[in-house]
């Protein structure tokens, strides 16, 4: 098999390329990882929301990690918007069949702009089938606040509720705050079963923010695709994120994706 770090994106696509597999695949060029997909749904949205989702087929979702696993292989994968419990069921398959020990779970189910990406009945799936068997999992407060039960406004309810996302069997949970209030934007809560860490970034003052959650779960599978420890690779994701939210795109009406290869962007301007 090639040394050619290799990652995997099981993920819905963005037609407004904020967020998703769109934002998957840049982030894991910016790491110099070579980027494979399956893509479990096509979104019609832009910077104010989604207008219209439609599934691919579970078969066509098999077949897509079959293809790429059968002969190019990825030694890590990462899941972000899986939409319905047919396509959650049949990654949760793949994942078995390929024996995908090194996988990021973003269980994506209301987007920033409020919009619900997952179906009502594929939430049970989700938390039984696929949190299980990931080395991580890395809710922001909503999807927290629905996998733990628990209504999250402070940090201290941020490490509850990973407590509590933490027995449904995931290796590390990773609570976001991205949504919280004022200065705890810029902090996550890692819990491993014994120990509780608090990452912590500067708060920056944009609201172009689409996409920081596919940002940050990609870079952490890049960071494991090049060899880095869980930790090593989760802190080296968030200060990518607190950059590339720095260099966020004005684009479009409503909320503009964050800007993946901001150095490059700045040596042009240079
Ligand atoms: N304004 C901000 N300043 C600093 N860090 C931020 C800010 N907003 C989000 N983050 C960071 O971005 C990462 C993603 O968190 P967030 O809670 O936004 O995820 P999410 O809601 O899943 O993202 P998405 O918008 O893709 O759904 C976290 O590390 C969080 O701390
Ligand atoms: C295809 C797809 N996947 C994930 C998200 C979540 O990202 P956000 O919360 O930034 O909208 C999204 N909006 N679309």
């Amino acid at each position: 098999m090639s040394k050619i770090p290799i990652a995997l994106t099981i993920a819905g696509s963005d037609s407004g390329g904020g967020a998703g597999i769109q934002a998957d695949l840049r982030t894991f060029a910016f790491h110099c990882v070579h980027g494979t997909s399956a893509i479990t749904c096509v979104t019609a949205q832009n910077t104010l929301g989604v207008t219209r989702v439609e599934a691919i087929s579970p078969a066509a979702v098999a077949a897509q990690i079959e293809a790429v696993m059968s002969d190019i292989g990825a030694n890590v994968a990462k899941t972000g918007m899986l939409l319905n419990r047919e396509i959650i069921e049949t990654v949760a398959e793949q994942v078995e069949k390929w024996q995908l020990k090194q996988l990021v779970v973003d269980p994506v189910m209301v987007s920033r702009t409020g919009a619900q990406l997952i179906d009502d009945d594929a939430i049970a799936s989700l938390r039984d089938r696929l949190i299980p068997k990931a080395l991580i999992v890395t809710p922001n407060r909503y999807e927290a606040q629905l996998l733990s039960g628990l209504e999250i406004n402070t940090l201290e309810e941020m490490k509850a509720a990973a407590q509590m996302v933490h027995k449904l069997g995931a290796g590390v949970v990773l609570v976001k705050g991205g949504s919280m209030m004022g200065e705890w934007r810029g902090v996550d809560v890692w819990f491993d079963g014994k120990h509780w860490e608090t990452l912590t970034t500067e708060t920056v003052d944009t609201s172009n923010t689409h996409g920081t959650g596919c940002t940050l779960s990609a870079a952490i599978a890049a960071n494991l695709a090049l060899g880095k420890d869980l930790w090593n690779a989760v802190e080296q994701a968030k200060n990518y994120v607190t950059t590339a939210l720095k260099y966020a795109l004005d684009i479009g009406r409503g909320t503009g994706p964050v800007g993946h290869f901001f150095p490059l962007r700045l040596e042009k301007n240079s």
